[in-house]
């Protein structure tokens, strides 16, 4: 099978590398011609215009700004490729529009996480694929993505939790990063710090499993001293500004 990437963004480039493993050929198509010359860099094939790019994919990757996805898709002739769209706020209904309801369609949200091999990624399922394309799209993306059926409903919650996700918790890391410098310590030092401490949370959450409050309530002693920054964060309303940037950010997927 052979991937066709429209756009060697952030995105685009980070799936690209990903999953080229599981593909005989990835070749790529971006307007920019620096990140045409970044992809050749690294050993893809780049095509000069979507023509050929197509004549040379079983699959291809839509991972291009929604803003600049009608200039894509409009005129474009898919024929029995796979679309797989990572656009957010772009629905089945709005893809099958511009391609044609005819078309073989996978509508997902993943994060930039994909560069380590540790994303997530939601997926929906459009009609006419058959099964050996679904499970090679399940395959090759599994290697670098944990991988979430929804319904598309919840594709613009899924997008605000996961797909902006890591900006969110990266703005957690940077607000307790800062907060060890404050104590002293040196910017470096407290991220590697705070990143440890992190990760060991989310492994201790992940193979012990419970609630996270459980979890608190044992690392809060009775009058002890993680109960005076939790009280802090509860005055502050902590829980509730996350709801608000959630729903928020959900709600711009929904105007895109
Ligand atoms: N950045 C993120 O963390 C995530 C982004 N997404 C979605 O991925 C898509 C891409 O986002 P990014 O990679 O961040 O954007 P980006 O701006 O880094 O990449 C977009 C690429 O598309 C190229 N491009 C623009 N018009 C084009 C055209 N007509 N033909 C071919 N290439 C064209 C640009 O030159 C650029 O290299 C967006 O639709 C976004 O909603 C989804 C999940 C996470
Ligand atoms: O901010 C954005 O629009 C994209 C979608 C999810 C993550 N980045």
């Amino acid at each position: 099978m052979r991937l066709g990437v429209i756009g060697f963004g952030n995105m685009g480039s980070a799936i690209a590398r990903a999953v080229k493993k599981h593909f005989s050929d990835v070749i790529v198509y971006d307007v920019s011609q620096e990140k045409s010359m970044k992809a050749l860099e690294e050993g893809f094939g780049v095509a000069k215009d979507l023509k050929f790019m197509l004549a040379n994919s079983d699959f291809v990757l839509l991972a291009v700004k929604p803003k600049d996805v009608p200039s894509v898709l409009t005129d474009l002739d898919l024929g029995d490729r796979v679309l797989i769209s990572i656009v957010a706020g772009l629905t089945l209904d709005r893809l099958y529009q511009l391609v044609g309801h005819d078309k073989k369609i996978i509508r997902t949200m993943p994060n930039i996480n994909v560069l380590v091999g540790k994303g997530v990624m939601a997926y929906v399922f459009g009609e006419n694929l058959t099964e050996y394309e679904k499970e090679f799209f399940l395959k090759s993306f599994s290697s670098c993505a944990s991988l979430y059926p929804i319904e598309e409903g919840m594709m613009d919650s899924f997008t605000a939790i996961a797909g902006s996700g890591p900006a969110f918790v990266f703005k957690f890391i940077s607000a307790l990063s800062l907060a060890g410098v404050r104590e002293g310590f040196s910017y470096e030092l407290a991220k590697s710090i705070v990143i440890d401490t992190i990760l060991g949370s989310c492994e201790l959450l992940k193979s012990m499993g419970g609630h996270p409050e459980e979890w608190i309530a044992k690392v809060a002693s009775p009058a002890g001293i993680t109960i005076e920054g939790i009280k802090v964060l509860e005055e502050r309303g902590f829980s509730g500004i996350v709801m608000e940037c959630i729903e928020k950010t959900s709600q711009k997927a929904k105007r895109l």
